[in-house]
Parts: C-alpha cells; structure tokens; sequence
C-alpha cells in the first residue's frame, strides 16, 4: 500500500545517494469526488430519484473513465531498487532532487514498470515546498498520454449515447405502465 506521508520539497532532495535515493514523480491518485457529486444531486433533487440515478450513473462513467485519477507529485524510496533497475542507478540518482515526472515519461516505462512504482510509494510532495526557481523543479506536467485521448473520446461517446438511452428508457417504461 502507498504511503501517505506529506513531504517537504527540502527534506526529499536531501536523499540522493545510491544507499538512500528517493525520486519525486507525478503519480494518479484515486478521487473520490464523484460520490459528493451524485449524493450532493440526491439531496437537491429528492422528488426525483430517477434524475439522482441517472446522475450517480453519469457521475461514476465520468469518473471511471475520465477523471477517476488525478495527477499528484508522489515520492518513491528506490534505494532497495537501486540495483534492479533495467535502466541502472545512475539515471535514478541523476533523477533525485527535482521533479522527475518528465525524464521518468520520456523512457516510456511499461505499465508493469509503472505498477511496480507502487511498492516504493511513501508519500506525496507538499506542492507548497517546491522550489520555482526555473531549475527544472517546478512541477511539471507529464504528456498527455494516448490513454487519457482514448477515454476523452469514449465518454464523447457516452455523453451523446446517454440522453438517447435515458430517452428509450423513459418511452419503454411509459408504454408499458399505460
Ligand atoms: C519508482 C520508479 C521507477 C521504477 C519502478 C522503474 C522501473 C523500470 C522498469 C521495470 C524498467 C524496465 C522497462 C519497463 O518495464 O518499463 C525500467 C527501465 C528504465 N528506466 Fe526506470 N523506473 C523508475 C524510475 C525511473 C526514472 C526516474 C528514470 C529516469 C530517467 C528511469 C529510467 C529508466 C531507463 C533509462 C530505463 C531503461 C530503458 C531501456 O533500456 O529501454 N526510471 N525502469
């Protein structure tokens, strides 16, 4: 399980060593926004529960599909990692003391890489703490991936597909309690 510690920008750069090398990286952190979303429409619309179903449904297709996840600067201890790493421990340690969400995107790891990153989770950076000084340690957005373009289009999809489901439902129902 990934820690949840809160961290200082400082406190993290000073472990970069091969014996204690910690790396900040953007990872996705689940958002469980969607069930204040669906809750918050119950309650606003409580004569209703047809709208407040159709409401949670739209919230948590949204939700799996587009914005489940939010991107977090997390931090990883690699120091027990060191000496697995395909790419060596050289790149690892050359990655400490920054953000290293870019150079980590730019090597286009695996997603069995990218699971692998979970053991090592100890926390996420206090956004705060990190330094602006134009030395590459701002937080930097990662590329947007061909994944996130996919799910964009899907919930298109869904969004034009939904009203007509909805629609179909309401005709069917109607017909049949005539
Ligand atoms: C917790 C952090 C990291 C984990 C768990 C990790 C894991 C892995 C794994 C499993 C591979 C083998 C290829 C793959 O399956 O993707 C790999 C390759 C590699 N990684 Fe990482 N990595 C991490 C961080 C980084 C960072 C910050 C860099 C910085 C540039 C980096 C650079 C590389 C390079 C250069 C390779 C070799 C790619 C190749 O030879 O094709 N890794 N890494």
């Amino acid at each position: 399980m990934a820690g949840s510690r809160i961290y200082h920008f400082d406190e993290v750069a000073k472990h970069n060593d091969a014996e204690d090398c910690w790396l900040i990286v953007s990872g996705k952190v689940p958002n469980l926004a969607f069930r204040d979303h669906a809750v918050g429409f119950k309650s606003f619309c409580p004569s209703s529960p047809w709208l407040a179903i159709v409401s949670a449904f739209m919230s948590m297709a949204k939700c799996t599909l587009h914005g489940s996840f939010f991107s977090m600067l997390q931090v990883y201890d690699v120091s027990s990692y060191m000496a697995e790493h395909p790419g060596g421990r050289d790149v690892l340690l050359s990655a400490t003391g920054k953000d290293a969400t870019v150079d980590f995107e730019n090597v286009g790891h695996s997603s069995s890489g990218r699971e692998l990153m979970d053991n090592y989770c100890i926390g996420t950076i206090d956004s705060s703490t990190l330094p602006n000084d134009g030395e590459g340690v701002k937080a930097q957005q990662a590329p947007k991936g061909s994944a996130d373009k996919t799910s964009e289009f899907v919930m298109r999809i869904l969004q034009f597909i939904a009203p007509v489901m909805i629609l179909g439902l309401a005709f069917v129902v109607r017909h049949f309690t005539k």
